[in-house]
């Protein structure tokens, strides 16, 4: 089964503390008509980090509510401690989910075997299907790519979210990828590349904005029209970095805000709103 074309790893709205499920639905209204091939709530985008166990539920059930069967959802399942990202998969299996997005485990710095043995433990738990993230340098650790070949190996391990942040890793993963195995992009700059190397899509917080030029993008690249891809890119390409230039997803929130699309550009400490130096450079481009 291949995941392929634009994922969006959507933002959790806060108005006043809590979580904003009116704007959430605005979100997912807007969104679902956009062309992208599905949600991911749940994420780093989506500040899982600073949710309790109550509101991690209560997204999933919000999510796959104001979806209405759309589009696919998978949800962000992870962390360092193998056991308990079980015992949260059990929680999230419950719901009519078709998968989970799981990240490295973070801190406690694995090495490959003991990388491999947990999402293997993750996988054999489970029959939904699993997408893998790397990105080490929020992690620590780097799932090198003998270990994602043999990761892709295990049935339900689906595809690889990458933003492993090393180009000549990222290359030399799409020049030889794993068999029935979808290589789609955690790093929004690299879209254009990971598309034109082979890889299936990407996994793009930035494409909460501007979400046609991604998709255009996106498929003019699988019509083999290259160059037409390219000048579509180059309209994102100077916008994108201006996201990350603050802790994502604070800058996307600004802009959504800015849309309409969000009430408010609330983030959960320790992340905080964009500054307002940023934001007047976002005000040029939105
Ligand atoms: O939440 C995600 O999924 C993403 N997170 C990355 C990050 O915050 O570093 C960015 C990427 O676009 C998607």
């Amino acid at each position: 089964m291949q995941l392929t074309g634009v994922w969006l790893p959507i933002v959790t709205p806060f108005k006043d503390e809590k979580i904003d499920y009116k704007s959430y639905k605005r979100l997912i209204d807007h969104y679902s008509t956009k062309g992208i091939s599905g949600f991911i709530p749940l994420g780093t985008t989506g500040e899982v980090p600073v949710l309790n166990d109550y509101e991690f539920q209560e997204m999933i059930e919000k999510t796959l509510d104001y979806n209405e069967k759309k589009l696919p959802v998978y949800v962000g399942v992870g962390g360092n401690y193998t056991a308990k990202v079980i015992e949260k998969l059990k929680i999230a299996e419950k719901y009519d989910i078709q998968g989970i997005l799981s990240v490295c485990p973070y801190y406690n710095k694995p090495n490959q075997e003991g990388i491999y043995s947990h999402f293997n433990s993750i996988a054999q738990s489970t029959d939904l299907n699993i997408i893998i993230y790397n990105i080490p340098y929020r992690t620590g650790v780097n799932i090198q790519n003998d270990t994602i070949h043999r990761l892709a190996e295990i049935k339900n391990i689906v595809g690889l979210k990458d933003a492993c942040g090393d180009i000549k890793q990222t290359m030399a993963l799409l020049m030889d990828p794993p068999k029935d195995f979808s290589i789609l992009t955690g790093e929004d700059i690299f879209f254009y590349l990971t598309l034109t190397l082979g890889g299936q899509g990407g996994i793009l917080a930035s494409s909460h904005l501007k979400t046609e030029l991604f998709i255009d993008v996106y498929n003019k690249v699988k019509e083999n029209n290259t160059k037409a891809a390219l000048e579509t890119w180059k309209q994102l390409y100077d916008f994108i970095p201006l996201l990350f230039k603050e802790p994502n997803p604070a800058p996307i929130k600004y802009c959504l805000k800015k849309l309409g699309l969000l009430d408010s550009a609330e983030l959960r400490l320790p992340l905080m709103e964009a500054s307002k130096e940023l934001g007047e450079k976002l005000d040029r481009i939105i």
